[in-house]
């Protein structure tokens, strides 16, 4: 992977703000407008006052007054509305950016990241980017306006006390500018905690029970709100530093006020300028204090926006797939695949060992095939480079006999149904992780593999059918149930070629044997290959493939293989039996 230098944090969030510029730029105008009604106000009040005192008739000035009250109060909650409406777009859009990016990831990637962390960056950090965009942008747009409208106007007054004035102000950069990488240091931290947080609350609920029975709640206790206080020591941190900030502005004015009054003094006194011209400049310099706190406010903020913003940046930077496009599902009676694999050599990751050491077999088209050998020779492993998962490192894994680097990732997955070892079930109804690989199959379809994986008598005894909600990862399900959700949900697909892990645990014995003849029925008309832990599956297999410590060692029958290979002869003899085949 090539690494190139991550674009400047403003760049980043000019393209999420960019769709949305003309709705802030009409939010930024409204409040600009707000502000002009507001000041306003104060000359028509003094039109009124100056009316009733030549006793003149105040109809119009009072009309004018309420009418800049409603137009006042009007324009200013639209515009406070448009302003939130498109801070909340600008966070919609980064979050269904980085919902559809984390979708894409490729698992290599995953691997190497905490599901809590990418949640946190999608939930927690792209809510940083409301207040940036509602707040800085626009506020570093109001407040630089006014705040350059002043100092032309001081300039226009006095060029040497607008001189002072500036030297003040720049002073007070000059502080922000050491501030401001502090609060963007400190929210990245606080960020990255609540990320921590986030994969420890994921660790903890993703194994509650295992956590209980270990008796493990108050470490585990300890680690959330050791993240939790890292968080808040980060955060105050920040508010330590924004505050300082904040304060710098009313200090730059005070100290610019003294100084104007002392160099002021010092021109009247010399004849320079009049008293007139340095009271209406020391007003000018009241006037500043507005728009630089807006200023400021704006710069501490982008401190804090930005720093979510790199967050959700290194998630857009994780290795994915390219974009996919739905495809169809393979046609009822579809040709079975073939799948071959040459010389492949894989590993992990480049630190870690390397799991195939060219690993080379042949399955043709149709029949079952089984891969049996000792736990961690690989065997899941094969399943999981078949469906591009991962990409070896050499040699070529074909299906069909064609490269499956070659083959669009979408049309290859279509092609292949995948029964996880784990069998995993997602939280919502039977029917929706039923459906989920095949959203069009049809009742008929539906209710006939139900009966095949003899699903049929759970579907007739839960009180909603098919519409039950199986819960969180399906642990409202037995998991022999939860294998067969699994297993109806890759049929359904109309598989050319099945990989099927089989479980270690074990199935009843009559729900066993009726999903081998299942599967040994699917076998006829697909190619089925099944990661193999029961001698039952074995016996039925068409070929066995003996893998042991990231090779090949020995392909036939089961009755060959017991003959022909000591090391399957004994898992026959020990592992299967023992697994209760
Ligand atoms: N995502 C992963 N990242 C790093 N290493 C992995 C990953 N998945 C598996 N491994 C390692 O690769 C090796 C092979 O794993 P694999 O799951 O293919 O074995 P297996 O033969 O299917 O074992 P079992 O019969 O126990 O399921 C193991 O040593 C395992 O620790």
């Amino acid at each position: 992977m090539t690494e190139t230098a991550p674009p400047p944090a403003w760049r980043l969030l000019l393209g999420y703000v960019r769709p949305h510029r003309w709705t802030l730029l009409g939010g930024a105008v409204l409040s600009l407008l707000t502000g002009a009604t507001g000041l306003l106000l104060p000359l028509v009040a003094r039109g009124l006052i100056d009316d009733l005192a030549h006793e003149r008739a105040v109809t119009g000035a009072l009309l004018a007054m309420s009418a800049l009250v409603v137009v006042n109060a009007v324009v200013g909650a639209l515009g406070a509305y448009v302003l939130r409406r498109t801070a909340e777009s600008v966070v919609l859009g980064a979050r269904r950016a980085l919902s559809s990016y984390l979708l894409r990831l490729r698992i290599a990637a995953v691997d190497r990241s905490e599901p809590g962390d990418l949640m946190a960056r999608i939930t927690s950090d792209t809510t940083l980017l409301r207040t940036v965009t509602s707040e800085s942008l626009v506020g570093l747009a109001t407040g630089g306006l006014t705040l350059a409208a002043t100092v032309v106007m001081m300039g226009l007054v006095d060029a040497v006390l607008l001189g002072v004035t500036v030297a003040v102000i720049a002073g007070a950069g000059v502080v922000i500018g050491l501030i401001a990488p502090r609060i963007n240091r400190a929210t990245k931290e606080a960020q990255r905690a609540v990320g921590l947080m986030g994969a420890a609350l994921e660790r903890v609920l993703g194994a509650l029970r295992t956590v209980k029975a270990s008796g493990a709640e108050a470490r585990e206790e300890r680690a959330l709100h050791g993240a939790a206080e890292e968080s808040w020591r980060q955060s105050v941190r920040a508010a330590k530093w924004s505050a300082a900030a904040g304060n710098t502005a009313g200090l730059a004015i005070q100290v610019a006020f003294l100084t104007v009054l002392a160099v002021g003094g010092a021109r009247v006194a010399t004849g320079a300028v009049d008293v007139g011209t340095l009271v209406a400049f020391l007003l000018y310099v009241f006037f500043l204090i507005s728009p630089l706190q807006q200023v400021i406010g704006a710069v501490t903020q982008y401190q804090t926006g930005a720093a979510a913003l790199v967050r959700v940046q290194e998630a857009l930077r994780l290795p994915a797939e390219p974009p996919v496009r739905a495809v169809p599902l393979p046609a009822p009676g579809a040709r079975p695949a073939a799948v071959s694999f040459r010389d492949v050599r894989f590993r992990y990751a480049d630190d870690l060992p390397y799991v195939h050491h060219g690993v080379t077999f042949t399955v043709p088209a149709r029949g079952m095939t089984a891969f049996v050998g000792p736990s961690g020779a690989g065997k899941t492993t094969v399943f999981s480079l078949i469906e591009r998962f991962y990409d070896p490192e050499s040699g070529v894994i074909a299906v069909d006999g064609r490269d499956v680097a070659d083959w669009e990732l979408p049309e290859l997955r279509a092609a292949i149904g995948y029964v996880e070892q784990d069998a995993p079930v997602l939280s919502g109804s039977l029917r929706d992780n039923l459906l989920l690989g095949s959203p069009e199959a049809d009742a008929d379809e539906v209710a006939r593999v139900v009966r095949t994986t003899r699903l049929d008598g759970l579907v007739a005894r839960l009180p909603d059918g098919l519409e039950t909600l199986v819960g969180h990862r399906g642990t409202k399900l037995s998991g022999g149930e939860r294998q067969r959700v699994a297993i109806a949900r890759a049929l359904l697909r109309r598989p050319r070629l099945l990989l099927l892990d089989e479980a270690t645990s074990q199935l009843d014995a009559v729900n066993e044997a009726a999903l081998r003849d299942t599967v040994a029925d699917v076998a006829r008309t697909t190619t089925v290959l099944v990661v193999a832990h029961r001698l039952s599956t074995v016996t039925t297999a068409d070929r066995i493939v003996v893998m042991d410590a990231g090779r090949v060692r020995a392909v036939g029958t089961h009755r060959e293989l017991v003959a022909g290979d000591p090391l399957y002869a004994e898992l026959a003899a020990t592992q299967f039996l023992a697994a209760g085949g």
